[in-house]
């Protein structure tokens, strides 16, 4: 398998923290994708991945599967054993619920926010923006706004309960830490009195997936 990725973006680095914990990391090649080069909007990786993102991942028969959560449902059924995404319908289904808050509420609120209300990744991706688009930068304010207001909901989940999506760390868990490490990338304050927030972070990076992820 190959994975078409940028090695230090926050959505690469879920699946290479779901990599680390099904014990695939030596079963993949990572392919570096030139993001501030713009590479992933051209013609040539937008054949793999019409949307233009990364990560991507490329199986041996040359199936390409983009999203993080479609990548990891693969890794993770590969072995009959979906500790990650859920073993049960009533586990899938929040685990899905759960992780899909964590995307739109926290780590693409925070990937809009620095594309839209930041440099994001330079000049050469502004063509790619909506440059003449005047309600981009009022679009990427608000955008960080309701990432905070996602990081305060999740908060308010793991006062109650060990992980996001219940009693297991899941894939769940990992979108949310990629949204909190793009969060400080982007130079968003996680509120200080998200302390249940805090504790979960603390406890989620002594992972060994976390401490070394897959590449
Ligand atoms: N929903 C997508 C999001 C992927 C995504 O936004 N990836 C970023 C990479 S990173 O910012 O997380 O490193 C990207 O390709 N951004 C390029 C762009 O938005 O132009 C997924 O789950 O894979």
């Amino acid at each position: 398998m190959k994975i078409h990725d940028f090695a230090i973006g926050p959505n690469p680095a879920r699946v290479r923290i779901a990599l680390a914990e099904k014990g695939l990391a030596s079963d993949v090649t990572f392919v570096p994708v030139d993001l501030p080069g713009a590479e992933h909007k051209q013609p040539a990786f937008l054949e793999k991945n019409p949307t233009g993102t990364v990560p991507v991942l490329e199986l041996d028969d040359g199936l390409f599967i983009s999203e993080c959560t479609a990548i990891t449902e693969y890794l993770d059924n590969l072995d009959g054993n979906p500790v990650l995404t859920g073993r049960t319908p009533r586990e899938k289904a929040v685990i899905h619920m759960m992780q899909k808050r964590a995307e739109s509420e926290l780590i693409d609120a925070v990937g809009i926010y620095f594309h839209h209300a930041t440099p994001g990744l330079g000049d050469k991706m502004l063509a790619y923006k909506s440059p003449d688009w005047d309600g981009r930068q009022a679009w990427g304010e608000r955008s960080r706004d309701r990432a905070v207001a996602g990081m305060r909901y999740f908060d308010k989940v793991l006062r109650d309960q060990p992980y996001v999506a219940g009693q297991a760390f899941s894939m769940a868990d990992i979108t949310v830490w990629g949204g909190l490490a793009f969060a400080d990338f982007a130079r968003i304050a996680i509120p200080e009195d998200c302390a249940a927030l805090a504790a979960w972070r603390a406890r989620v990076a002594e992972r060994p997936s976390v401490r070394s992820p897959a590449g």
